[in-house]
């Protein structure tokens, strides 16, 4: 033992923003050319038997932050899921297990920035996009290989930066009152929220994870057609739902995806309530719907402060195995 006073109890290391974008040129059925673009941001951190690199200035266990970028960079190139964000991160994380025996975890985060394809008189254009918001698509995915032949994931899919708004269809009553408040009551108000999302897929039992079973892994769960449907999902509810609170609608938006994809175990969704003040024009005689009836036309779209709403909401069927 050591006369230090202090003890290593966690580590973990990587690169953090590696930034890359793979074009894939590709050709249609009746060969035409056609590409795809993918823009990544990637946070890649390894953990494993590395603390004495931090105890003992040993570098002799340390891939270097330089390896795990190139790394990126390789798989950018030539994996099969490039396109497929989750897939991709499956793959991304499990080389970092099985290629190095000393590591034994592995924690990717990454985001997909958002092109979509150019239509031109409503033709889909082969190689132009649009950055049509701001959108992205994330995954956070932890690998543990503490057992390299059982290697256990878990996979949060999610978006973040979708940003909505609806000037009706949202009230906010019968709130708890007491010497503080000063809210009033509304019938009808503007709600605006930046969506943040993230829910858990299980892989598939009869599927180990392992290099080679990630093409089945990704045809089984079709990680991008649950990420559509989410999305759709989640922009359908907050239109519709005549919202009694923010919390409710993050609440029933829950519950359709949980209906809409059979895979999904549970689904967090963490909304910012972005305020839209009504101004007061009364000094000059303009009546702006300041009461409980609503119906304001000029607001103030406060940048902050703003409600912060969040919460889990997990399938019932499969609550006892978590
Ligand atoms: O939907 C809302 N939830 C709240 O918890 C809250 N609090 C608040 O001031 N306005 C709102 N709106």
């Amino acid at each position: 033992m050591s006369d230090l006073p202090g003890v290593i109890t966690s580590h973990r290391y990587g690169k953090d923003l590696v930034r890359v974008v793979r074009v894939v040129r590709d050709k249609t059925a009746d060969g035409n050319e056609i590409h795809h673009i993918i823009e990544y941001t990637i946070r890649a951190l390894l953990d494993g038997k590395i603390e004495t690199s931090y105890t003992q200035a040993d570098n002799t266990c340390v891939v270097p932050t330089d390896t795990v970028k190139n790394t990126c960079n390789f798989f950018a190139k030539t994996s099969p899921h490039v396109l497929d964000p989750s897939a991709f991160a499956l793959h991304l994380g499990t080389h970092f297990v099985t290629r190095y025996d000393h590591i034994s975890k592995c924690y990717i985060d990454l985001s997909s920035h958002k092109w979509s394809r150019i239509s031109v008189k409503g033709v889909p254009h082969k190689w132009s996009f649009v950055r049509d918001g701001n959108e992205k698509q994330t995954v956070s995915l932890v690998i543990d290989a503490a057992d390299k032949s059982d290697l256990k994931a878990v996979l949060t899919p999610g978006l973040k930066d979708l940003h909505v708004l609806k000037t009706s269809g949202s009230a906010f009553e019968n709130f708890w009152r007491d010497e503080l408040t000063t809210l009033v009551a509304v019938q009808d108000r503007i709600f605006s929220t930046s969506v943040t999302a993230t829910y858990t897929i299980p892989l598939p039992p009869n599927l180990p994870l392992s290099i080679d079973n990630i093409p089945l892994i990704a045809k089984e769960l079709n990680f991008p057609e649950i990420a559509d449907k989410v999305r759709q999902d989640t922009i359908e509810v907050f239109a519709t739902d005549e919202s009694a609170s923010v919390q409710a609608t993050l609440y029933n938006t829950c519950q359709k995806v949980l209906v809409s994809c059979p895979a999904v175990t549970e689904i967090s969704y963490a909304l910012p309530n972005k305020h839209y003040i009504p101004v007061n024009l009364s000094a000059f005689k303009l009546d702006n719907g300041l009461g409980y009836e609503g119906g304001a036309e000029v607001f103030y779209p406060a940048p902050d402060p703003s409600g912060w709403i969040e919460a889990t909401v997990a399938r019932k069927s499969t609550l006892h195995k978590l």
